[in-house]
């Protein structure tokens, strides 16, 4: 951005390295493809694997023992963040920029949400390492924080399969399962969520998210049967667009109970507009789609002012997201369960989970910085 051709710095080199270096910072990326075990399938599509990039950044001033070096990831999603090749474009970018700044290399990347994500990720995981803290308390300045609760992910299936995967799922310890629904009938959903209460019993509590697949009437027709089979969370019933479907919706009598969260609704029209429709009781805020877990704390702080309910979820990321997200839930206060627990959804990952799961909650790293380590070999 503020580049001085008076005082290049040099002259030498390839011709786009001209910028005035006045930051010892260096921002490397290298992409990566990850499968999914199994595909998730939702209403808005079929996710079945996670392409994106990894991404460095090394303070090339730092004397030798001195760790100074912070991971950032880049995993964008179709219909959530920009392209992948809008992604690849505004890191190198970012990579440029850095020479000047750190805040130059953030403002390469402020339209491209996941290329954002990933350079204030690195950015952040680089100064909370050099100041021995944990990011979330880097981020969020609070107290320790041993655990946060997180939900299990469960896509559409038959009833039969919902039923074994949610059972499956609180076996493992998980007390909160959220299903994707919208893909069948709404009857067919309604079936489903049935089935596996009488199998799961009333201890746990079932989320159902429908990315934005039903009409006024289908989802009034589910929230009423939700409403008695003790849902706690229904999200994104409507399209994003439909606000005053949705503040409908939340007055619905027999629709006691089940709270109505927002989450293509919240990309769309932000905190302000949200509240003044009186829209949601919950947002979903899912850091790469908001281009940073800087920017979702910040929505975190303001919509709980508000006394909506903000919720952290993860677009399937790799390990280097999704630990951030995991820092970022750390970092809100009495954060309700979070949809951080994706990673057995992945058939491999950028490298070992730092983050234990332990009956229905993430343990959260204590280690400074990210507290991921052995994702960038040579
Ligand atoms: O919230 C969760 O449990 C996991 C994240 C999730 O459901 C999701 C993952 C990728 C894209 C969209 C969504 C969504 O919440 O709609
Ligand atoms: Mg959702």
């Amino acid at each position: 951005m503020n580049e001085n051709p008076d005082r290049g710095g040099g002259g030498e080199g390839d011709g786009d390295d001209d910028g005035e270096r006045e930051s010892t910072l260096e921002l490397e990326y290298r992409p990566f493809s990850l499968e999914l075990a199994t595909s998730l399938e939702t209403a808005g599509g079929t996710i079945d694997s996670r392409d994106g990039f990894l991404v460095r950044i090394t303070d090339t001033a730092a004397d030798g023992d001195e760790a100074a070096v912070g991971y950032g990831e880049a995993t964008p999603l179709a219909g959530w963040t920009e392209s992948l090749e809008d992604c690849e474009a505004a890191l190198e970018r970012a990579s440029d920029e850095i020479r000047t700044s750190p805040a130059a290399a953030l403002e390469a990347a402020d339209r491209q949400v996941a290329a954002r994500h990933a350079i204030a990720l690195a950015l952040a995981d680089l100064q909370a390492t050099r100041e021995a803290t944990p990011l979330y308390r880097y981020v969020g300045q609070g107290p320790m924080v041993g655990r946060v609760p997180v939900n299990a992910t469960i896509g559409d299936g038959s009833p039969s399969e919902t039923v074994h995967d949610v059972s499956d799922a609180v076996e493992r310890g998980f007390d909160c399962c959220k299903l994707k629904v919208g893909r069948r009938s709404v009857e067919a959903d309604i079936e489903r969520v049935r089935r596996t209460r009488s199998a799961v019993g009333p201890e746990v509590e079932l989320r159902v998210d429908a990315n934005e697949a039903w009409t006024y009437n289908e989802a009034v027709t589910a929230l009423e049967a939700f409403g008695e089979l003790d849902v706690s969370i229904l999200e994104q019933p409507l399209p994003a667009g439909s606000l005053a479907g949705h503040a409908d919706l939340r007055e619905h009598e027999g629709g006691e109970g089940v709270q109505i969260a927002l989450d293509e609704g919240f990309l769309e029209h932000g905190v302000d507009a949200i509240c003044e429709a009186q829209a949601a009781d919950a947002v979903v805020l899912k850091p790469m789609a908001l281009g940073g877990v800087d920017v979702a704390r910040k929505a975190a702080a303001w919509v709980q002012e508000l006394e909506i309910t903000p919720i952290v979820t993860t677009t399937i990321d790799g390990v280097v997201a999704r630990t951030a997200a995991v820092h970022l839930a750390a970092s809100i206060p009495d954060v309700p369960a979070c949809g951080v627990a994706t990673a057995e959804l992945l058939a491999s990952d950028l490298g070992r989970d730092p983050v234990l799961l332990e009956k229905g909650s993430a343990v959260v790293p204590q280690a400074k910085g990210l507290g991921v380590e052995g994702v960038w070999t040579e």
